[in-house]
């Protein structure tokens, strides 16, 4: 244990508990089979399902879908290539590591809130290539084209990512359509955005860790895009949701086939809170190792983030100042390079 590198230890209020964690409650699950089969006359079960989802919206901020549309093959052959492409020895991954420059590629130094995560990771974006700012510097105007990297050797990855990326992309519009109708906006009022989307995926890889009860695989944080759309490991759970009635941390138990959603802080923002990005962190394990795959719903670089209108009033003054996701962006880009001293950039520095 004297081996363990100090960068990995959290301080002491945020160590997982050794396993009494609350199993007895899960986030909601909810069947989407009635999306794709609806005669007209059964609207009223569409009804319904808007409001399964603005439940659990509102009162998890997480939840889990069954019945999806989303092929297994696909989630098959994705978490194969995956397996395949973290097996790989530490220096052919890192031929494709991100850096200060491109932020798609492999990394194995991230830090969650200035703590390094005990995880290896690959990015990749979904339109390829994307154009975010050059800079976080508010004025500078200047733009950057970003493209994939992908491992020589296992041609697999990339067909994967591209198939998965698809399948998670046609998921991620039927869900924010139902999140919209569940804020009482027209069904497309959110599409818009995501003409130049800034999406990405993500594999996730969690090594056995000598040390759990000391580290976590990912600490404490909240996605800072509009949705994610998970996909746990079958077998070895470990990713822990903050219950927004006491503050316990629930273990989400993997459901197979099942995708877990989370709201991400842009819909916190666009809905002027009625429904609220929530903490979450993932445990890890002494002997199994983990993988998850995110996919993560970003809008263009140029959209200014902001309460949207229909959902502010005299009664219910916007809670943010808009805000720049592309600026957003680069700016928490700076932070999970580098342990800072300083906390990165979060919603909050936006409230009014
Ligand atoms: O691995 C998981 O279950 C969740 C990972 C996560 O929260 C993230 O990558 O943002
Ligand atoms: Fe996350």
């Amino acid at each position: 244990m004297g081996e363990i590198n100090p960068e990995f230890i959290q301080a002491l209020e945020h160590r997982p508990k050794p396993d009494t964690t609350i199993e007895a409650e899960n986030i909601p699950l909810i069947d989407l089979s009635s999306l794709h089969d609806i005669p007209p006359e059964k609207t009223d079960s569409l009804e319904n399902l808007i409001a399964e989802i603005g439940n659990a919206c509102q009162n998890w901020g997480f939840f889990q879908v069954i019945n999806h549309g989303v092929p297994s093959n696909c989630r098959k052959k994705i978490e194969s290539a995956s397996r395949k492409f973290f097996a790989l020895p530490k220096q052919d991954k890192r031929k494709i590591s991100r850096n200060e420059i491109n932020p798609y590629g492999y990394y194995d130094t991230e830090h969650t809130k200035n703590v390094r995560d005990w995880k290896e990771v690959f990015d990749c974006t979904v339109q390829n290539p994307t154009i975010i700012p050059a800079s976080h510097e508010p004025d500078d105007t200047e733009l950057k084209e970003l493209n994939n990297q992908w491992p020589e050797n296992i041609p697999e990855l990339r067909e994967a990512c591209e198939e998965h990326a698809a399948e998670m992309e046609k998921l991620a519009f039927k869900l924010l359509e139902l999140i919209a109708l569940s804020l009482g906006l027209k069904k497309d009022r959110l599409n818009g955005f995501f003409k130049d989307q800034t999406s990405r995926i993500r594999l996730n890889y969690y090594p056995p860790c000598p040390v759990p009860h000391l580290t976590l695989g990912v600490g404490r944080h909240k996605d800072a895009g509009v949705l994610t759309i998970l996909a746990q490991d079958d077998e070895v759970g470990g990713l822990q949701v903050k219950r927004k009635t006491d503050g316990e941390w629930i273990l989400v138990k993997p459901t197979p086939d099942a995708y877990i959603i989370n709201v991400g802080d842009i819909i916190q923002v666009w809905s002027n809170e009625k429904y609220e990005s929530v903490e979450h962190r993932v445990k890890v394990n002494s002997e199994k190792e983990r993988f998850s795959i995110p996919f993560f719903f970003n809008p263009a670089f140029y959209t200014m983030v902001e309460p949207l209108e229909e959902l502010v009033n005299e009664q219910n003054p916007s809670k943010y100042k808009p805000y720049s996701w592309g600026k957003f962006l680069s700016t928490r880009k700076l932070s999970n390079y580098k342990k800072l001293d300083v906390e990165n950039i979060q919603i909050h520095h936006f409230k009014n």
